[in-house]
């Protein structure tokens, strides 16, 4: 791939001295839309700890735009250009949804621009954290991320627990993220089936390892790939 914005070589990393992921090379073309697709444990959310410097990394190297980061601190990632929506959501529980916007702000970001993601965000501006809704909170998880002006977004699992109509809103959102090409979206779901509907790209990982890497479209026709790899009752047809 020619001039990727983000590319890992020989990863391997993990938490203090285990050992999770394994020599890992992937290559995140700008304004590319990578589905990391595998079943519990396979190593999608350590894949995405480790390019954010959350995890151990043991040996390899990571570039973000050709520069060197592997030794740089989570929020200086952040800083040039990496932004993480954890599956954890952490959002502040306590602030309000514009309180939670404007804690994440940096640089020219508006509160308008992530309200017009989000419509539903700026009828609960004032609502606590606390009040929304699992759909809701993902939102301003989302929107919280995309307040520090992304040009990576890494999302992990942002549909678990989730009603499928929101789901349906939730990708919504990922194709306007991703429709004028300036940001590349990785997107790390169990959802196998709407992951590659949106991807341009998948890998599919195993064991910490990637096991295939292609077109989403190739691995959407690839039903023993997926059967092999994806978890337990993640069946390949008729998935959210
Ligand atoms: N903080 C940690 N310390 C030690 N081992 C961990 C830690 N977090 C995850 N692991 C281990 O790393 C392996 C990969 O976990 P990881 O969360 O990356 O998988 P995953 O593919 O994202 O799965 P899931 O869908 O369950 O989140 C698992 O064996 C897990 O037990």
């Amino acid at each position: 791939m020619a001039d990727p914005v983000l590319s890992l070589r020989g990863v391997t990393a993990g938490y203090g001295p285990t050992h999770v992921l394994r020599d890992i090379d992937l290559d995140l073309g700008r304004g590319e839309r990578l589905a990391v697709i595998g079943r519990n444990g396979a190593g999608k959310t350590t894949l995405l700890a480790t390019i954010m410097g959350l995890s151990t990394l043991h040996a390899g190297k990571i570039e973000l735009r050709g520069r060197g980061i592997a030794r740089l601190a989570p929020f200086r990632r952040n800083a040039l250009g990496l932004g993480l929506v954890p599956q954890t959501r952490d959002i502040f529980p306590s602030l309000s949804v514009e309180e939670n916007l404007i804690a994440a702000q940096r640089g020219d970001a508006t509160l308008e621009e992530a309200y017009a993601l989000f419509p539903r965000l700026k009828e609960r501006r004032r609502n606590g954290g606390v009040q929304l809704s699992g759909g809701e909170q993902q939102m301003l998880a989302i929107a919280r991320t995309l307040m520090t002006r992304p040009d990576v977004i890494l999302l992990d699992e942002p549909l678990e627990g989730l009603a499928p109509v929101i789901c349906a809103m939730l990708m919504q959102s990922f194709e306007d993220l991703a429709k004028d090409g300036t940001r590349s979206v990785v997107l790390v779901e169990q959802h196998a089936r709407a992951a590659l509907a949106f991807a341009d790209r998948a890998i599919l990982m195993s064991n910490g390892a990637i096991v295939h890497s292609g077109p989403a479209a190739e691995l959407a026709d690839r039903p023993d790939l997926l059967h092999r790899h994806v978890g337990v009752g993640q069946t390949p047809k008729g998935d959210a």
